[in-house]
């Protein structure tokens, strides 16, 4: 398990309430070069472009927003009260800070595969204040379920709470605990159709595994997996930390296997879509 926060930043540290660090590749980009354009030293040409290049940048993640479709009031709180939520001080567990969440235009984007998949029955891995795991639950029919796995048991109490705010929150299956011991108890239930795998990074490839062999996928399901740009530390040589290597690591085992095919796509930190196919013939 790695403790280190997963959509947070390099150092680890943990954030004081307010606005989000930049925290996905095009954010940290629009971060540097307004950082750049501030500079009095420049050429005023050169400062020009570098705004010009800022105001695309920065403008990618609120021009997405504002073309999704809006997020419910419930989510909209839950939001809010992980941004307001003081992080720091907590003593032992896992490190955890306001960025983890995923947030509107990620959410909206499970909706849409789950719908496409016509899904029932989801398994999220890492739940947090339960952002995701809500959105996902406000798109499944009234018997739907999501399994959602969390480590630590005070942010679990914070998302509970939140859930029960919600008509969609009783679809929600909290399960406290490392979430290896949560998918072993799984395996042999009734399968899941979509997979979201959000916890340590260093444990995603035995997350795949144990979700892909241990017949946890539906035949038809999707397994999707956050943060595998890890803002940018997965392909910068010189930003490389232990989490960026290890989600390397993921990604290359990911294109190495031959029952899977699998889309990285470039919203907000990485989210990678992956399904099965017939090895050989990558049919499905
Ligand atoms: C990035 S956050 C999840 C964000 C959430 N999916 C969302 O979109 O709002 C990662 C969560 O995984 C949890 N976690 C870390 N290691 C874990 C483990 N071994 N088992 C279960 N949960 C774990 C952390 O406590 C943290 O709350």
């Amino acid at each position: 398990m790695n403790p280190l926060p997963t959509k947070g930043s390099a150092s680890g540290a943990v954030s004081a309430p307010g606005a989000p660090r930049p925290v996905t590749p095009v954010a940290l980009l629009a971060d540097t070069l307004a950082r750049l354009a501030g500079r009095s030293d420049l050429p005023p040409d050169v400062v020009a472009e570098l705004s010009a290049a800022a105001e695309l940048a920065s403008g990618v993640d609120g021009y997405a927003g504002r073309c999704t479709t809006p997020e419910s009031p419930a989510l909209r709180e839950l939001a809010a009260r992980t941004a307001e939520h003081d992080w720091r001080g907590r003593g032992g567990g896992v490190a955890l800070e306001q960025e983890m969440l995923s947030g509107h235009v990620e959410g909206q984007l499970l909706k849409t595969l789950l719908r496409a998949l016509r899904a029932r029955r989801v398994l999220e891995i890492g739940m947090f204040t339960g952002y995701s795991a809500l959105a996902m639950a406000e798109e499944l029919p009234d018997d739907g379920v999501v399994v959602a796995c969390e480590l630590d048991p005070d942010v679990a109490a914070f998302a509970r709470e939140r859930f029960s705010a919600s008509p969609h929150g009783r679809k929600v299956d909290v399960r406290v605990g490392p979430a290896l011991d949560t998918l072993a108890g799984l395996v042999g239930g009734e399968p899941f159709d979509l997979v979201f795998v959000d916890a340590d990074k260093a444990g995603y490839t035995e997350y795949l595994a144990v979700v892909l062999d241990g017949g946890l996928l539906a035949p038809h399901g999707l397994v999707c997996v956050d943060n595998t740009l890890m803002q940018g530390k997965t392909y910068l040589p010189g930003a490389r930390d232990a989490v960026g290597a290890a989600v390397d690591r993921f990604n290359r085992h990911v294109a190495q296997r031959p029952d899977v095919a699998q889309v990285l796509v470039p919203v907000r930190d990485g989210l990678t879509l992956i399904r099965r196919v017939t090895p050989g013939t990558g049919e499905p």
